[in-house]
């Protein structure tokens, strides 16, 4: 039997550990609330996200103990948004994780570092690139709850290890697929986010559909820059793992990332929207780290830019559009 660690108890985290568990892993569930744990333990349900998903608890041991959700483990999965990594994993010793594998499903970067998660793993446990990957493409927790046909990409640099993780994953509606190309899909999954929110900022002031087409598209061309720039190398951004990331998050209902840049396009300060959502929108932190690597890189960003200008420099959204409207072609 697999034996999973997985570290968060919001909608990705607990969407994971439906997968995992019913294909048959033995899941130790590290939660930060007493309460969520205790509740987990009476009714089976995590009491805040995915209330409906039911959990099989002689698979799914939930517990606030760090420590002790890791110690058995092979395989740790973080599921906690990008902000809390640190804080989280900074209590374990460096020497915890040196034989298990690490998987980030996090879709943002350490801030303040500006890191990629598994460069902060990698760096703070010692652990060789081989021992990491993450999971990537479009896929949103709610879908997988509902048992919706979804798609997922697992990025690592040994082929064996995001294979072995695309096994755990497969099942009757979860399809998984392995590739090599860990840096390049961990920033992208950053970068989608900055160009939903961006889309939901101008869906919350009035422009449409014809509007939104063009900024992802645009965004593509962006991230196409950026990646060369950062880490260069052959990637086809058509692949799910990019494209279809991008287009999931800039266009379903239940992306954070739209919703709450909507909120923001609307008039909301950010406090309020963040305060109304109860979600993490890692968009909002990515825009920042996004920004400051590329005060090196120099790459054109229009679409970052505009983002950073509206949600840090307070430049009002309807003006930064104007500007960002005559950028894009
Ligand atoms: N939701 C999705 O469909 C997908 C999400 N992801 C990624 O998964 C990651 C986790 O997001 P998601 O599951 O959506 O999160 P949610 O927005 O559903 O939940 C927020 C989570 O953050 C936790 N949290 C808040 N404050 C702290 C803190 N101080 N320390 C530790 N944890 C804290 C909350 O804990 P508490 O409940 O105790 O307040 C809760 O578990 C993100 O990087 C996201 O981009 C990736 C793919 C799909
Ligand atoms: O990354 C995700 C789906 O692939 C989730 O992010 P959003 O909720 O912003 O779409």
């Amino acid at each position: 039997m697999e034996k999973i660690a997985m570290l968060g108890g919001g909608s990705w985290a607990t969407a994971l550990t439906k997968i995992l568990s019913e294909n048959g892993a033995r899941v130790d569930w590290w939660l930060r609330s007493k309460d969520d744990v205790q509740h987990l333990l009476r009714t089976r349900h995590n009491p805040r996200y995915l209330s409906a998903v039911q959990f099989d608890l002689n698979r799914v041991y939930p517990t606030t103990d760090l420590e002790d959700a890791i110690e058995e483990a092979d395989w740790l999965v973080l599921a906690v948004p990008a902000a809390f990594v640190q804080p989280v994993l900074d209590k374990l010793d460096r020497d915890t994780l040196k034989h298990k594998n690490v998987i980030s499903a996090i879709k943002g970067m350490i801030p303040g570092k500006n890191q990629l998660v598994t460069d902060y793993v990698a760096e703070r446990f010692r652990l060789p690139r081989t021992q990491l990957g993450v999971i990537a493409g479009p896929c949103h927790a709610e879908e997988v709850a509902l048992e919706k046909q979804s798609y997922l990409t697992i990025g690592s640099p040994d082929a064996g290890l995001a294979l072995a993780f695309c096994e755990m994953l497969r099942n009757r509606f979860v399809s998984a697929h392995p590739a090599t190309d860990l840096d390049g899909i961990e920033y992208c999954a950053v970068m989608k986010n900055i160009i939903a929110l961006t889309g939901g900022i101008a869906h919350g002031l009035g422009y449409g559909d014809n509007f939104l087409a063009v900024l992802v598209s645009n965004a593509v061309q962006e991230i196409r820059r950026f990646l060369q720039a950062i880490n260069p190398q052959p990637r086809d951004l058509s692949a799910s793992a990019y494209l279809g990331d991008l287009l999931v998050t800039a266009y379903s209902q239940f992306s954070r990332n739209r919703t709450f840049g909507s909120m923001v396009g609307r008039g909301y300060s950010v406090k309020s929207a963040q305060l109304e959502m109860n979600m993490v929108a890692e968009g909002y932190y990515a825009v920042k780290s996004i920004h400051e690597l590329n005060k090196k890189l120099k790459v054109s960003m229009p679409i970052t830019e505009a983002a950073y200008n509206i949600l840090y420099e307070r430049i009002s959204p309807a003006v930064e559009l104007e500007i960002l409207k005559e950028k894009l072609r």
